[in-house]
């Protein structure tokens, strides 16, 4: 049986990889969250933490398990405390949630989370569909919330969605997504993940957004993350780009799952992130180092999609033989 994490030595990985990429990558796995929060099936919370405690076996060093949200805006998520306090914590791995307000940082607080994300956009329509508030709100509320989780010696990540396309505004410019990366940064935050929340990016629109960005955190790329959609099949590429421009932390959801509940105009199905397999088996084959095992995954892989009795969305699940439903 083929090592399933060294698949690509069958294909070699190229000579000229090393100097395009960085060594090292961390994946933030995002599956049981932004992977789960749109599902419409209930699905019990014995089986988010069974799918939570397989992917702490993975080598993965960052999980984000849940959010501290309203459970009129996200059902799915309401059982954010019961997951939180009944997973099998492994002390090599970050536990973080998303909270948008104060009730959510003291819930968040409250169950012992290890970092803390808010999340806002770029776009005006986005930010009120997802939270209730404007761009400018938003961020009134979220400097509270760093200043507390501060308090709290929390780590605190920041979100920006739509960050090169909007489900109702359209095409949204760099500079207005620099202008909130920038005060998200100042405000507190270690880092600002980039959200291609509805998977319209390409590997030119990241680039000229990059290109801003590295303006806006003076050439340190280390204080952004690249989190794609794959609606249109772009993630991967438009990764690659993200790495060519210096970022080292990529978000990815196990099978592929997921999608905003707010990012779907007029009931159009969003689509899941990137598949947490795809990303690892890309960079495998690059030589870029993860220590994240494919097996574990691809196990997570299949907890989960039995669960919601579908296939894997991921390429590499379905090559490599995750359990077909
Ligand atoms: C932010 C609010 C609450 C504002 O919603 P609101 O209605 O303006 O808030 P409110 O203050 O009026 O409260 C309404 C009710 O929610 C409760 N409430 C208020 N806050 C909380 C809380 N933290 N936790 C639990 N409950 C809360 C509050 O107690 C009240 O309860 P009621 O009195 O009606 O019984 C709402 O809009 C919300 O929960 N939105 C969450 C939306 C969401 O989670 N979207 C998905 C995550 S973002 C995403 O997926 C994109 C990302 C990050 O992945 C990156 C990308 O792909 O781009």
């Amino acid at each position: 049986m083929i090592d399933r994490n060294k698949m690509y030595h069958l294909f070699r990985r190229g000579v000229s990889s090393a100097a395009r990429f960085p060594a090292e990558v961390s994946i933030v796995e995002v599956g049981p969250r932004d992977g789960l929060q749109n599902e419409e099936l209930n699905i019990p919370t014995e089986n988010k933490i069974e799918f939570v405690d397989k992917l702490s076996q993975s080598g993965l060093q960052r999980i984000e398990v849940t959010s501290f949200v309203s459970a009129k805006w996200v059902p799915q998520l309401a059982d954010a405390k019961e997951v939180m306090k009944k997973i099998s914590r492994n002390p090599n791995v970050r536990y973080s949630t998303l909270t948008p307000n104060l009730k959510g940082l003291n819930d968040a607080l409250d169950s012992n989370t290890q970092e803390i994300a808010i999340f806002g956009a770029a776009s005006e329509t986005f930010t009120k569909k997802n939270i209730n508030c404007t761009i400018e709100q938003s961020l009134k509320q979220f400097d509270q919330v760093v200043q507390q989780a501060n308090a709290n010696k929390l780590p605190i990540r920041g979100y920006v969605s739509c960050v090169v396309g909007c489900p109702y505004e359209g095409f949204i410019k760099p500079k207005i997504v620099g202008q909130v990366v920038e005060k998200m940064l100042s405000m507190g935050c270690y880092e600002v993940s980039l959200g291609d929340t509805i998977g319209v990016g390409n590997p030119n629109t990241v680039r000229d957004l990059l290109t801003e960005l590295k303006r806006v955190v003076s050439g340190n790329m280390d204080l952004l993350a690249i989190h794609c959609h794959d609606t249109y099949g772009m993630a991967l590429v438009n990764i690659v780009e993200a790495l060519e421009s210096g970022i080292r932390v990529v978000d990815s959801s196990t099978a592929g799952l997921g999608g905003c509940p707010y990012a779907s105009k007029g009931g159009a199905a969003v689509s899941g992130n990137v598949a947490t397999e795809d990303v690892l088996y890309l960079l495998n084959s690059l030589g870029v180092r993860t220590g994240v095992d494919m097996n574990t995954i691809l196990a997570a892989s299949d907890i989960i999609t039995s669960v919601l009795n579908r296939k894997t969305n991921s390429k590499v699940g379905l090559a490599l033989g995750c359990k077909k439903n």
